[in-house]
């Protein structure tokens, strides 16, 4: 059983509005999104475009609703910009995430990042880093976990699709390289799927350094259309690649098993980006709590 006074669950905002394709879910206010989560049995939320930047007006909307900030994405350019200009902005995200409470900061690697490019293939065109980027990439990722440290925070890092940290040879090589107390692992099950690796083999080999876990699941269909058409990550996205758990191809119940036995303490949140106009958020949170409630009792 995992201790539901250790885990908790919360749901993305993307399912609403989708801040990469702002055009998808523009008509979803922030006041619903949070209304919504919070009435599919949510308590916790990460970080959209809508939520208000005043940390007083944020904290007091979540609040009226019961619901927490989990984390939120923060883009480093460790490979691309001098560190300097990385650090100033990860110092603003982490104070923000600070005074809402959040224990965890995602970070992703956007330097040569293709995942924004709506015409670039997803499968073709990802980077592939040099051992100077890597370099670049493991000290700075040192550094921002040191100024998380400050604030007794986590730098959880964020494979994803499309970038250079996205298959289990990349994830391996910044887990070697960097430091185990400075920077920790988010689980993203939709991200591993996608790209073809062993969600359960990665989970079982850094369950100790993972910090932060979303959940999303795969169209194997969709999937296929990715692959044989070519498409880019947000052209994935818009034709519905990602759902939530337990609408897909991904078996969680034996992932929900390794984190129940390695006494997995943090978040859950159900991150599953797709288009509003055809995947209600609302009926789709409530879908993804019902199956989280079945498989995990939480
Ligand atoms: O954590 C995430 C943040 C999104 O902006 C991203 O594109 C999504 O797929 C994801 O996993
Ligand atoms: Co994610």
């Amino acid at each position: 059983m995992f201790d539901s006074s250790k885990v908790k669950l919360g749901i993305a905002p993307i399912a609403w509005t989708n801040d990469d394709m702002p055009e998808l879910g523009s008509e979803n206010t922030f006041e619903q999104c949070i209304s919504e989560m919070a009435l599919a049995g949510f308590t916790g939320s990460e970080v959209g475009n809508k939520y208000p930047k005043d940390t007083k007006i944020l904290k007091k909307a979540l609040d009226l609703r019961g619901i927490s900030i989990a984390s939120a994405w923060f883009s480093a350019f460790l490979t691309t910009k001098p560190f300097e200009e990385t650090k100033e902005a990860f110092i603003k995200h982490r104070d923000f995430l600070y005074e809402m409470g959040a224990k965890v900061i995602v970070v992703a690697e956007q330097g040569h990042s293709i995942q924004g490019m709506m015409d670039v293939p997803v499968f073709d065109k990802k980077p592939v880093f040099t051992e100077e980027e890597w370099e670049k990439l493991a000290r700075g990722l040192e550094e921002l976990g040191k100024l998380a440290l400050e604030k007794d925070m986590k730098v959880v890092y964020h494979h994803h699709m499309g970038t250079g940290v996205q298959t289990t040879e990349e994830i391996d090589k910044l887990m070697e390289m960097t430091n185990e107390n400075l920077v920790y692992l988010l689980f993203d099950t939709g991200h591993l799927t996608f790209s073809g690796e062993n969600p359960e083999e990665i989970l079982k080999k850094y369950v100790k350094r993972i910090k932060h876990v979303h959940l999303k699941d795969i169209r194997q269909d969709v999937l296929k259309k990715v692959k044989d058409e070519k498409l880019s990550f947000l052209q994935a996205v818009k034709e519905g690649v990602f759902t939530v758990p337990g609408d897909g191809m991904i078996n969680f119940e034996p992932l929900f098993k390794i984190l129940e036995e390695n006494k997995y303490e943090g978040w859950f949140v159900v991150e599953a980006e797709q288009d509003p106009a055809k995947a209600n958020p609302l009926e789709y949170a409530i879908k993804a709590r019902k199956y989280i409630k079945e498989k995990t009792g939480l």
